[in-house]
């Protein structure tokens, strides 16, 4: 996928595009239901625009924004499973939050061959959010571009949102939002060197780089997951896993970090990438009074993991 950041206006170009205009965080199943319908205009490049940081980390400074469902890199490989060539970074500043809706229309999108435009139903742009839709039609009127919205996505009447999914997310509710996204919620990041402790007590455990920071983290506690092993980019190995998220109020208590010991395997994992993706909440994290009735409970967990994923893989076989 061709990337182009944009730190003031787009660079010229004459390439004949389709544009989605989003934040897309999650790229969610209502994402999905947009992005799909834009594939019946591909009859030229399809392109994305996005913006990066949320606007309100930036405008508001809330941090509940300040982590994403998806990532940069993680939302850019979702993305190319639904077609998108090119992907339109635009750093959101709070001076960019000053253009208005007429500016960004005549002067940034006008320097694009946009063929068709798409944006979801509920789209705002231009400072403070003061256009809707029907503005944003009006105005690529004047430059000559269609403009589509698509209705929101509901599931059971529950609106699809990047926000209920973070709030899902923090609850612990991961079965939920995984009906929500369409996949499970999953981090990505390469794995890094923890403090050795897991292999002394027959159970280790990958740390994985970067996820701390970027992501939107779960309520802490153990889940049943499955982790990716990632090789040349691209999913490749998958293995049953459970996953500790949260303070370890055993060893350590003081910050949050996520592992993940892969069940049926020995290797070494540093350095490769891996996606983890939280399939349930199994407990919440416990305080032993030493390492010995933690391993005690790792193991009844490594139990249970191993009854839950064989009844579902027999479920599956029917
Ligand atoms: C299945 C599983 C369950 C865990 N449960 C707890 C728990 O209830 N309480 C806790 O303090 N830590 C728990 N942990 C985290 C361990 O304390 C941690 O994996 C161990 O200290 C190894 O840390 P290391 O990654 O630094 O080697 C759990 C880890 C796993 C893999
Ligand atoms: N079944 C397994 N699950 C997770 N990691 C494993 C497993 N078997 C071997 N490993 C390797 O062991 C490492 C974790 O060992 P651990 O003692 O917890 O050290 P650290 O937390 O310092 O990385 C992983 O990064 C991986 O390379």
């Amino acid at each position: 996928m061709e990337y182009i950041e944009v730190s003031s206006k787009p660079p010229k170009d004459s390439t004949a595009i389709s544009l989605v205009i989003g934040k897309f965080d999650g790229v969610h199943s209502g994402h999905a239901k947009l992005l799909q319908k834009v594939r019946e205009y591909m009859d030229c490049t399809l392109a994305v625009m996005s913006f990066s940081d949320h606007p309100n980390w930036i405008l508001k400074n809330d941090v509940d924004f300040q982590k994403s469902l998806t990532p940069l890199d993680h939302k850019m490989e979702l993305l190319k499973l639904f077609g998108v060539e090119r992907y339109y970074n635009i750093q959101f500043t709070k001076q960019f939050a000053q253009i208005s809706a007429k500016e960004f229309v005549m002067e940034h999108l006008s320097r694009l061959n946009i063929k068709h435009i798409v944006v979801g139903e509920g789209f705002h742009l231009g400072k403070g959010r003061e256009s809707d839709t029907n503005d944003l039609i009006n105005l690529c009127q004047q430059i000559e571009v269609p403009v589509t919205v698509i209705p929101l996505v509901k599931a059971n009447d529950v609106k699809i949102s990047s926000t209920t999914i973070r709030t899902m997310i923090r609850d612990g509710q991961v079965e939920v939002a995984q009906a929500l996204l369409g996949r499970p919620y999953s981090v990505i990041g390469s794995v890094i060197h923890g403090k050795a402790l897991g292999r002394t007590l027959g159970f280790p455990t990958i740390n994985l780089s970067g996820v701390l920071e970027q992501y939107v983290l779960p309520k802490p506690g153990i889940y049943l997951g499955v982790a990716d092993i990632y090789n040349d980019g691209s999913p490749n190995m998958q293995k049953n896993t459970l996953i500790s998220a949260g303070y370890r109020p055993t060893v350590d208590g003081e910050s949050y970090s996520i592992e993940a010991y892969l069940l049926d395997f020995s290797g070494d994992l540093y350095g490769e990438t891996v996606e983890l993706m939280f399939h349930r909440y199994l407990r919440p994290e416990l305080q032993f009074s030493g390492l010995d009735q933690l391993v005690e409970q790792m193991k009844l967990d490594k139990l249970y993991a191993q009854t839950y994923f064989e009844t579902s893989n027999n479920n599956r076989k029917g």
